[in-house]
């Protein structure tokens, strides 16, 4: 039996077990992560994200991340903000601001004077491919697409790749989105191969939206930062909001504000906190 250290931390209540795979040994597929990721039975996460060594030169930390469902995925907004401090805490870099590596490039977290992080995440990319989104024969790539779910009513939708893959449609209401449904729809969708998170929007004026997310292997959370990424750009797109301005986003858990204009890196900053340290058999 192995005892393997783990930190409780949030952001915005979107919940992490942390990781760090380089002070101790850990074998991630070896791990019972989905049992962990339990409320009832488990430790209770929305994601476990693991520190490593990085591969690529010029990388100081690896980002990786597993969903409550065990899966691995590509990259994780709340996460990165939980990543720095507890890089800095756990004394394994004393910069403020780290250059990670992640399944999909470079992310920069950096750890803000007032306890705040601000992430840049890159540039969102719109080819089907690399979401990917399969267009349907004749369709070109655009600022969204129509998709009808078998049982459930057609929607208009926005695709967008934050390193992962993330479908925002626009509502009036977010308190009446239809969250599950559509969010279960989409993921056995066939144009989403590897499946999808799945934002409500809904605009409250040119610089604040309200923001629920349907997340990929994990259901309906607290707050999503890729989401919250995905829907201002996406906004900022069909003009819905202000290209460049700091755009406040509010989630179920609280408020990140995000800002991105075409041709630039999408910029996200909000609140990590530390719960509690444990430790953990497998
Ligand atoms: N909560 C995250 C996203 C985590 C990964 C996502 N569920 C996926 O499968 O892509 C965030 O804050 O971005």
């Amino acid at each position: 039996m192995t005892m393997l250290k783990f930190t409780k931390m949030h952001g915005l209540g979107n919940d992490f077990m942390m990781v760090d795979g380089i002070s101790q040994p850990f074998d991630p597929a070896a791990a019972p992560i989905a049992a962990w990721a339990d409320r009832r039975t488990g430790i209770g996460f929305d994601q476990l994200l693991l520190v490593e060594r990085p591969a690529r030169a010029g990388a100081d930390f690896r980002y990786r991340i597993f969903n409550a469902d065990g899966g691995e995925v590509e990259q994780c907004g709340n996460g990165a903000r939980c990543f720095v401090k507890f890089i800095i805490e756990q004394g394994l870099s004393d910069k403020r601001e780290i250059v990670v590596e992640t399944a999909k490039g470079i992310i920069k977290p950096r750890m803000n004077d007032d306890g705040s992080v601000t992430v840049n995440m890159g540039a969102p990319t719109f080819v089907p491919e690399e979401i990917p989104f399969v267009l349907r024969g004749g369709e070109t790539a655009g600022a969204s697409s129509h998709i009808v779910v078998n049982g459930l009513d057609s929607a208009e939708m926005s695709m967008v790749g934050m390193g992962n893959p993330h479908a925002v449609m626009w509502v009036g209401d977010v308190d009446d989105a239809p969250v599950e449904g559509w969010g279960e729809a989409l993921q056995r969708h066939p144009r989403f191969p590897e499946r999808v998170n799945v934002g409500f929007m809904q605009v409250v004026d040119k610089t604040h939206i309200k923001l629920r997310v349907y997340e990929r292997g994990a259901g309906e959370t607290q707050a999503c930062g890729t989401g919250a990424c995905a829907a201002v750009v996406a906004g900022v797109r069909l003009n819905l909001l202000e290209a460049g301005a700091d755009v406040r986003v509010d989630l179920p858990g609280g408020e990140l504000t995000v800002s991105w204009q075409e041709g630039g890196e999408v910029m996200m900053s909000g609140p990590a906190v530390r719960v509690f340290d444990g430790e953990v058999a497998y």
